[in-house]
């Protein structure tokens, strides 16, 4: 068996924090995209996921933490931009109506001085080549996404990050979506971070498996062991609500931004089944549990680890 550590690290972040008046967006965040892999980042809607997309990308700046790609600071923005690209939740929001297809994927050839033709950038990502003189609303929303992942590679990034990238596609296409990702993972060893609130696609889809709670990264590890094997009592409470979307726990609490702000223990206590009182004062480590590298943040396994 192949073991994490066997994929070059791309992109790292360390103790990310990111605070919005007294909002704490996200705490102490701590991640590695590797070459070659997936790795998904699930949780709630205002879990923080999409706040860490954001510091990855370097579109908004960390209050606290640090991010290095192939083991650097990039002080350069623009050089981090080219080797970072993003692709966002809405297909029909990410291309302007006005301009071919031709025109979109011009553009970033230009920038980034790359020698490839748009026909080659389309037929990356399964598209025929008259595409490109198309307009926008002359594509279906999978099309389109296809065409924002185009636009994506024209960088020749070594990471992806892809932000929902198909909860606004209709069901029916999704899957031929994640299945280009995938390829692409594979043919162009991209580092990929699968941003989802769906955590039975991170099962498929994605190698690695964080789950978010609350601005904090609460269980990590492979896919199948995080997903079949959950530890944290959220995930297990994600996956046991996963079939039916309207029993989302979130439906059960309070608002995600007054969780945020209350404790210095575990951001989970609130509504923990299985809270200990030091939960309400102490932050969870990261213990194993398992030796593959599987862990959570939780007094449950940091006890019986001690
Ligand atoms: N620009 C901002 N100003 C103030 N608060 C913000 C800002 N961006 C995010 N937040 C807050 O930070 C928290 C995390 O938001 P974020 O968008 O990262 O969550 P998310 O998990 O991506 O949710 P969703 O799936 O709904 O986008 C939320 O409480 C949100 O209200």
């Amino acid at each position: 068996m192949s073991t994490v550590s066997d994929f070059e690290a791309a992109l790292e972040a360390k103790g990310l924090v990111k605070t919005y008046k007294r909002v704490r967006a996200v705490q102490d965040v701590s991640i590695v995209l590797r070459r070659g892999r997936v790795t998904a980042l699930v949780g709630e809607s205002g879990s923080g996921k999409s706040t860490v997309a954001k510091l990855l990308a370097r579109l908004v700046e960390p209050t606290s933490g640090e991010i290095l790609l192939d083991g650097e600071k990039v002080r350069r923005v623009r050089e981090y931009r080219r080797k970072v690209q993003m692709v966002f939740q809405d297909p029909f929001a990410s291309l302007n109506p006005i301009h071919t297809i031709r025109y979109h994927l011009t553009r970033p050839l230009k920038i980034h001085k790359r020698p490839d033709t748009v026909e080659e950038l389309l037929e990356r990502v399964n598209l025929p080549a008259d595409f490109a003189a198309r307009y926008p609303h002359e594509l279906s929303g999978g099309q389109r996404q296809r065409v924002a992942i185009a636009r994506a590679l024209a960088a020749h990034p070594e990471v992806l990050l892809a932000d929902e990238p198909v909860s606004m596609l209709d069901v029916s296409i999704r899957l031929g979506v994640l299945n280009l990702l995938l390829d692409l993972k594979e043919r162009l060893k991209l580092a990929v971070l699968y941003i989802t609130h769906d955590i039975a696609s991170a099962r498929y889809f994605a190698d690695e498996t964080f789950v978010m709670y609350g601005g904090q990264i609460v269980e990590g590890g492979e896919s199948e062991s995080v997903t079949q094997r959950p530890a944290h009592p959220y995930t297990q409470l994600l996956i046991e609500s996963a079939p039916d979307p309207e029993r989302s726990v979130l439906a059960l609490d309070a608002p995600l931004e007054e969780v945020a702000q209350i404790s210095t223990g575990c951001q989970f206590a609130a509504r923990c089944p299985k809270v200990q009182e030091r939960c309400w004062t102490q932050a969870p480590p990261r213990t194993e549990v398992d030796s593959y590298g599987h862990w959570a943040a939780c007094w449950l396994y940091a006890e019986a680890a001690a």
